[in-house]
């Protein structure tokens, strides 16, 4: 429950809303218990004014006391109207205040968690899924969200109408109030225990849903490969068996709401029952009057749907402590990567790995071991070398994206680790092995990088990444819409606008992971030699598999195993006559095959 503490800060913030809220919540329900006195008062006028009636019996006065009678009726059947329209009115005000004031909340909350999610580095990305961070941000929140608005809401509700329909009650006669509220307690074991029961089916029905729609989403976008190995009929009978496990969940749960209002209903009538019993006895010898039996009657009304409330409201705020603490734990985990102060001026982009060593956390792998190698300003830089041999992880590490383990990594003299992570990274233009683009607009995609740019700038970075003509060719040009709703790239086309998604920032160092792996050589040409002309004096890092891509580089690594076994440039390598020597051949052995 402690883990609810740190929701105070959105009530001291938003106090002004919840004060005012639980104000109007007793209010509300002064004019929800007292309409039960009126109508005691108007009972006891029926019985006294029959007698009367009856007594002028024959009378020429019998109309008269009919009129009086009737317009007693009236003024207390507008009371009673006007009393129920004020206590709408403050109804109205208490939701206005307190469920408003939990929307503020949640919205609140959920800024907070995005803003923080987006602090935490590339490992908490890894270690955790995609679908567990967003349930945080979206299901656990709105569970929160349930216990700053309606839990509170009616936990208030609950205590102010019993303390005044109990007061009332009390005050009418201790004995009737007794027995006429002893079936409540039974009522809310009850209600508490099918509520559990309720919570304990809902939550394994919301898991066989949320698998089931983890299923479907996963098969409907591995629908090729579903059609091309023709297993169509077998994926029908893995949804069917899920599908299946959540019809039977379903069942269960509707046999025990099914019990509910039924088991209500009957604890309700049975204290009614006791009221009109030990309430007619107390009518009989004098006691109380009718009128205070129909009050009693509308009291135990009033008093159940608090009662129902409260095995609800249990569970809300249990559920919300669970879930605040899944939040909280995110929450209050500190980003691995801390920025710092250092800004370089002006940035040059010389880059320099000092003995660096690095270890993937959570695999254990040990990715780069003792690499030392230097690019100045403005050159170009190349690293070859066999799949896991580390290529990536260099590029990774360059974009601070990790921490290394030994060593240090300089830009033109200093740390990376003193410099301001924002302000570095606005120098880099980095394009990743896997090309991600957003559900937007190919202007947008490309625009990505940058808070203000022109049209001008983003056709200019499309036709230096060659795929201005592959754009100008679509229907809607730079408007195209990518992604689920609009169209689909070939691989090369979306490396390209990746790349022109760098490109446009005009980056100090350009770090070009294994992009080009798509495009065919003629394409690659292209685009090497627009590099070559807008990216002079700047650093270009290009990860390969290809010698073709590399050869004019000022300076080749060649990695294996997290280690550079040769660096130089293309002609120091072919003479040295080792690996890559080697890869070369290779190459071009498969060339000409
Ligand atoms: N995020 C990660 N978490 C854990 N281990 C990783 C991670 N990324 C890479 N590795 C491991 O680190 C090693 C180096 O990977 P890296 O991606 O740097 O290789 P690479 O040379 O870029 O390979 P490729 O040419 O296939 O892209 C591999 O053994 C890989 O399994």
């Amino acid at each position: 429950m402690k883990e609810l503490l740190y929701l105070n800060k959105y009530f001291i913030k938003y106090k002004w809303r919840i004060i005012p809220g639980l104000i109007f919540v007793i209010i509300s329900n002064m004019f929800q218990v007292v309409p039960a006195k009126v109508v005691a008062h108007a009972f006891n006028l029926i019985t006294a004014n029959i007698s009367i009636y009856r007594l002028f019996n024959g009378f020429n006065q019998q109309s008269l006391a009919y009129d009086i009678f009737g317009y007693g009726l009236l003024f207390f059947a507008l009371l009673i109207l006007l009393l129920y329209l004020l206590r709408g009115l403050f109804l109205f005000f208490m939701r206005q205040t307190i469920i408003l004031m939990s929307r503020h909340i949640e919205f609140d909350m959920k800024n907070e968690i995005y803003a923080h999610y987006q602090k935490l580095s590339l490992g908490f990305y890894r270690r955790n899924n995609t679908g567990d961070l967003m349930n945080r941000a979206t299901e656990d929140v709105n569970r929160v969200r349930m216990y700053v608005g309606p839990a509170i809401m009616y936990t208030t509700n609950t205590i102010v109408l019993f303390i005044t329909a109990l007061t009332f009650m009390f005050l009418v006669n201790a004995k009737l109030a007794f027995y006429a509220v002893l079936p409540l307690p039974v009522l809310t074991l009850i209600i508490y225990n099918v509520n559990t029961s309720i919570n304990r089916k809902s939550e394994s029905i919301q898991q066989q849903l949320s698998k089931l729609s983890s299923f479907v989403q996963e098969r409907f976008s591995g629908i090729r490969v579903i059609k091309a190995y023709v297993r169509e009929f077998y994926a029908q009978q893995v949804f069917a068996v899920e599908s299946n496990t959540y019809k039977h969940s379903a069942m269960g749960l509707v046999k025990v709401q099914a019990l509910f209002f039924p088991a209500m209903l009957l604890l309700v009538g049975i204290s009614t029952i006791i009221t009109v019993f030990i309430g007619g006895k107390q009518v009989i010898e004098g006691t109380i009057t009718p009128g205070n039996i129909a009050e009693f009657i509308i009291y135990i009304n009033l008093l159940t749907f608090p009662v129902t409330m409260l095995g609800w409201v249990t569970t809300l705020i249990q559920r919300a402590a669970a879930s605040q603490k899944r939040i909280n734990e995110f929450l209050h985990l500190e980003p691995e990567i801390k920025s710092g102060t250092q800004t370089i001026q002006p940035f040059k982009g010389g880059i320099r790995f000092n003995h660096v060593s690095f270890t993937y956390a959570d695999t254990g792998i040990k990715a780069l071991s003792d690499v030392n190698f230097e690019i100045e300003p403005g050159k170009f830089l190349a690293i070859i070398g066999k799949t896991g041999s580390g290529k990536s992880t260099i590029a990774n590490l360059l974009m601070r994206m990790y921490d290394v383990e030994q060593g240090s990594i300089e830009i033109d003299g200093s740390d990376v680790r003193s410099l301001d992570l924002s302000a570095y990274r606005n120098e880099l233009g980095f394009v990743p092995q896997e090309v991600f683009l957003f559900s937007d607009t190919i202007k947008n995609n490309i625009a990505f990088g940058l808070d203000q740019v022109s049209f001008n700038q983003v056709e200019n970075a499309a036709k230096n990444a060659a795929v201005y003509h592959n754009i100008m060719y679509l229907k809607e040009k730079f408007d195209t819409l990518l992604g689920e709703r609009g169209i689909t790239l070939s691989g090369g086309q979306k490396q390209r606008v990746s790349i022109a998604r760098a490109l446009v920032k005009e980056p100090k160092i350009l770090i070009l992971d294994d992009c080009l792996s798509a495009v065919d050589t003629k394409t690659e040409e292209e685009i090497l030699g627009n590099l070559g002309r807008i990216m002079q004096n700047k650093t270009c890092v290009v990860i390969a598999h290809r010698i073709s891509t590399i050869k004019n580089a000022d300076k080749i690594i060649v990695l294996d195993n997290g280690h550079i076994v040769e660096q130089g440039t293309h002609i120091e390598l072919l003479t040295n006559n080792k690996v890559y020597a080697e890869i070369y051949r290779n190459q071009l052995l498969e060339e000409e095959q």
